[in-house]
């Protein structure tokens, strides 16, 4: 019992705001769409919801086409960022909500609802807010009463528009454990939206990496952080030093740098980027090496050191503070490469010596 989407496309006026999305999703999963703002996931998750039509493509589940159905006959719970829980209703009377409005037909009896309501409020772990109004609860508790809400009608899927992005850190982190437990135990289907990586990834089974109306990448958290397949996926994730480098039979080369940790890539000889994370770069001891430390920063747990070479330019390292105790100002650093992602072409502005390196801040000021 999958959700299919194929070919999918939505334009609103001239401008495309979804281009050719494909994606399956499997019964179970626990999907995250990542993206910057204006990408596209919201307008997604809205098609899916039966919100909106898209322009071309298709939409099914189980194989059903879904774009022949109604939002209410796709059986959809959906959990928005400002959820506007009745504010005249009991807790227990907002989670009853869709089961009083559903079909004479399929309606189930007060009894029942009445039953229904008590588990969703024992396994949502909200039990002893059953008898409170919205504005007695806090922010967390209200996403939560909404998720039950949501679940109340056992969705077919569960689509969640930033669910905890009105919620400070720590409830944030809290709800989002929680969210993966009830997840779980439920087996439902859910496809969550969010801008936060640290969400995507501690969440979903596979992230959706989107930018511009397109998928850019879709895998596994750690496939993701370890692999980005696109310069934007690289950048988004954090690989915000790009460095020009010449390919050789596999190998990245450029001067002052240590690439030898890096392994050989099939792409064609000629000048290619590596992407990295400045945590990725280790400074070592050489006199002779032609980067010297300029500055050194504590950011508390890390130090940021930067370091300039003799034609002007600089790259930014980050390292454990322990590791970094020895650096001084002034000393000459090799500057050896741990991990890295490596593209062909390059996308650094091509003035730049070949040598020289400088973080993408630089670069786009
Ligand atoms: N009803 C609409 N009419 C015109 N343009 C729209 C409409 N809905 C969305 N858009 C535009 O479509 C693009 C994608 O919007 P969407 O809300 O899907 O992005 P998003 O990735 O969810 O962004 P955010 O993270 O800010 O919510 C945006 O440029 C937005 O302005």
């Amino acid at each position: 019992m999958s959700l299919v989407i194929s070919h999918l496309a939505r334009r609103f006026g001239a401008t495309p705001v979804l281009r050719g999305i494909e994606l399956e999703v499997r019964q179970g999963e626990l999907i995250a769409l990542l993206g910057p703002s204006g990408s596209g996931k919201t307008t997604l998750l809205r098609i899916i919801a039966g919100l909106d039509w898209p322009d071309a493509g298709g939409l099914s589940f189980d194989g059903t086409d879904w774009l022949q159905r109604s939002a209410a006959e796709r059986r959809i719970g959906f959990v928005f960022q400002h959820y506007a829980l009745f504010p005249h209703m009991t807790v227990r009377d907002n989670i009853a909500f869709g089961l009083t409005v559903l079909p004479r037909a399929s309606r189930p009896g007060k009894a029942q609802i009445a039953a229904t309501v008590d588990r969703l409020l024992r396994f949502l772990q909200i039990d002893g807010l059953a008898d409170r109004y919205p504005a007695e609860l806090s922010g967390g508790q209200r996403q939560r009463v909404a998720l039950g809400r949501a679940m109340a009608i056992e969705p077919r899927v569960l689509l969640l528009d930033e669910p905890f992005g009105a919620l400070d850190a720590q409830v944030r982190r809290d709800l989002r454990r929680w969210l993966r437990g009830v997840h779980d135990s439920a087996g439902t289907t859910t496809i969550f939206v969010t801008h936060d990586q640290e969400e995507a990834f501690e969440l979903a089974d596979r992230v959706v990496v989107m930018n511009g109306g397109v998928i850019e990448q879709i895998g596994q958290p750690d496939e993701i952080y370890d692999h980005p397949a696109t310069p934007f996926v690289a950048r988004f994730l954090g690989l915000t030093v790009e460095l020009p480098v010449t390919m050789r039979a596999g190998r990245a080369e450029a001067a002052g740098l240590d690439l030898s940790g890096l392994p050989r890539r099939a792409i064609p000889d000629g000048s290619a980027t590596l992407f990295l994370r400045p945590a990725d770069i280790q400074p070592v001891s050489d006199p002779a090496a032609p980067f010297r430390v300029t500055e050194i920063a504590s950011t508390g747990a890390l130090l940021r050191i930067v370091a300039q070479n003799d034609a002007g330019c600089w790259i930014e390292a980050e390292v454990p503070r322990r590791g970094g105790r020895d650096l001084r100002v002034g000393q000459r650093i090799g500057l050896r490469i741990v991990a890295g992602q490596i593209f062909p072409g390059g996308t650094v502005p091509a003035a730049l010596p070949a040598a020289t390196s400088r973080t993408l801040k630089e670069t786009r000021s």
